[in-house]
């Protein structure tokens, strides 16, 4: 292997500083290292890491994302399997890049790094790039390269329910996972916006809000927990119902994401209809219990994982625009709120270029609604507190 021209090792360092400004140890090319730059024709875009990216929801979650033409880098991290699904995404010829791999290597005198395969550099503007070649980030130890430089980070890792199990019984095992990524998050991409789908969702959200107010990087307005799935299984019961195309259907779901804390708003379905006591009972019970009947119908093997990919995605897009800057993105998420006297609640927000920018009030509720938010609160109540004497005590 022949070492590179200076010119080359120059510009690798260029990349590498600029890629991670705060660690400029990465940028030196004396060391073991790896960069990101973007494949040949990849889109400018933003930078996406998925936490737990080898499991149900992770792995057609990394597909999906890995088409986005919002994102130019794809980092993978679990704790198994990572570098196999980023081989199987990275051949996929779309714009993004799993993250790219080439490693440099010093050489005997330490000053000239090498590159494994030199035939992969290509020159694209300026910007030293290679054609996709594979490489996630497996286990703790690379963390912190996975998260370094993200602009949005999703989390969907964690163990699922199985039957007869409620979201609250996950909370045991997934509190400390979720507690690890986000310190990992608070050191390494502060700035990033999170996208929490790991439950209890209600009781993971307050975890990560302690975890950065402790590292002192809190942004409330960063840390969304992911309630679109709720949001795609009402479009999807009501449209059925009212025998419409559900992607003509918008229904706001607020409160949180557990049983009777989801709390559909059919009094503000668009477009403007009206339900039965009978229709409304049926389908506010389908909407609250559709993640049961996704876990009984899989009899062990799992919970939603499909449709949690499709909509974590739809989440994720909508994140990426308010990004952007694109007016009028609105969303439901569960967010810190002063809609109601809980410090997190879900209900519709405005994403812009810091994240969720407004929080919308609930607007006009029925009395099936009212009732239904008072007992909703009580449940979101304790799951919050739940999760902040997690980290506090
Ligand atoms: N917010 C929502 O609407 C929904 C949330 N979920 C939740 O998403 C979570 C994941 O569900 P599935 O993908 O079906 O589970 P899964 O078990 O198939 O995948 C979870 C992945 O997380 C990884 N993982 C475990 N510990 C980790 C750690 N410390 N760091 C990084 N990765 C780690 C595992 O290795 C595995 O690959 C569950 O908690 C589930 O309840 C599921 C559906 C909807
Ligand atoms: O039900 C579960 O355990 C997974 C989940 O959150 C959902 O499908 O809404």
């Amino acid at each position: 292997m022949q070492p590179l021209g200076a010119e080359v090792h120059q510009r690798i360092a260029r990349i590498s500083a600029h890629l991670y400004p705060s660690n400029p140890q990465m940028g030196d090319g004396s060391i073991l290292e790896r960069t990101n730059c973007r494949a040949k024709g990849g889109a400018a875009g933003f930078k996406v890491a998925i936490l737990g990216a080898a499991g149900g929801i992770g792995q057609p979650l990394a597909m999906l994302m890995k088409m986005n033409p919002l994102v130019s880098v794809l980092h993978l991290y679990d704790v198994v399997n990572a570098p196999g699904v980023t081989a199987d995404i990275s051949h996929m010829d779309t714009g993004a890049v799993s993250h790219f791999g080439v490693k440099l290597f010093p050489t005997k005198d330490n000053s000239m790094p090498r590159i494994s395969n030199p035939r992969t550099l290509v020159k694209n503007g300026g910007v030293l790039t290679t054609p996709t070649q594979a490489l996630g980030f497996l286990g703790q130890s690379e963390l912190e390269g996975a998260l370094t430089g993200m602009d949005l980070v999703i989390i969907p890792a964690g163990i699922p329910r199985k039957p007869g199990m409620t979201r609250d019984d996950l909370f045991k095992i997934n509190a400390g996972i979720v507690r690890t990524l986000c310190e990992g998050i608070a050191k390494c991409c502060p700035n990033a916006i999170v996208n929490l789908i790991s439950n209890p969702v209600n009781s993971t959200v307050p975890i990560a809000a302690e975890v950065f107010k402790k590292a002192g990087t809190y942004d409330p307005k960063k840390l969304l927990g992911v309630t679109s799935l709720d949001v795609v299984r009402a479009n999807t019961f009501v449209a059925e119902v009212l025998g419409l195309d559900p992607r003509e259907v918008e229904v706001p779901v607020v409160g949180g994401h557990a049983g009777v804390t989801i709390l559909p708003l059919l009094s503000q379905v668009k477009p403007p209809c009206s339900f039965t006591h009978e229709e409304t009972e049926y389908l506010t019970k389908r909407i609250q219990d559709g993640g049961t009947e996704v876990v009984e119908a899989k009899k062990g093997a799992g919970s939603a994982t499909l449709s949690m990919a499709y909509a974590a995605v739809k989440f994720a897009d909508v994140c990426l625009k308010g990004l952007r800057g694109d007016a009028g993105v609105v969303a439901c998420a569960f967010v810190a709120s002063q809609v109601t006297e809980l410090p997190f609640f879900a209900s519709k927000v405005r994403l812009g270029r810091t994240g969720a920018e407004e929080v919308y009030q609930l607007g006009p509720l029925n009395e099936y609604e009212r009732i239904g938010l008072e007992k909703a609160k009580k449940e979101l109540a304790e799951s919050i507190q739940k999760g902040i004497s997690f980290i506090r005590n």
